[in-house]
């Protein structure tokens, strides 16, 4: 599952310099960090309808265009996709539910 990922990963930051006339991700971001923030939210916002809605199969397709954006905005700003998952790891085991504890937060 996160082959997919790490490949996409390579795929992107390899867009970085890239002609922007042949590569959707290069024209992305050609235009900034703030274009490709815009972009997630908007991918963002039409995998919540389909997540409301209740279609599976669209749900799923808006999730795959999310975790793309996701991945270019991350490079838009030069944090990789290890760094993601090394954070995931450190929270690994750790009950969200104590973790808000341990922050005091109600
Ligand atoms: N996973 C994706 C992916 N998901 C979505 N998209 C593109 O994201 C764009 C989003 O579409 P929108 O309709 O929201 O955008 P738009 O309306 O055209 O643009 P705006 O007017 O909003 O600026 C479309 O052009 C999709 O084709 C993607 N483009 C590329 N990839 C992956 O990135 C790889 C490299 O792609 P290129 O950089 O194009 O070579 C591909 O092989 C894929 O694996």
């Amino acid at each position: 599952m996160t082959d997919a990922l790490s490949r996409l990963a390579t795929t992107i930051a390899a867009r970085k310099g890239a002609d922007p006339d042949t590569s959707w991700t290069a024209k992305l971001l050609a235009r900034g960090p703030e274009k490709c923030a815009e972009k997630f939210g908007e991918e963002a916002v039409e995998a919540i309808i389909e997540a409301v809605r209740g279609d599976r199969q669209k749900l799923a397709s808006e999730a795959a265009d999310v975790l793309y954006h996701l991945l270019v905005m991350l490079a838009a700003r030069d944090v990789t996709l290890d760094d993601v998952l090394a954070e995931l790891d450190r929270r690994d085991g750790t009950s969200g539910l104590a973790e808000k504890a341990a922050r005091g937060t109600p």
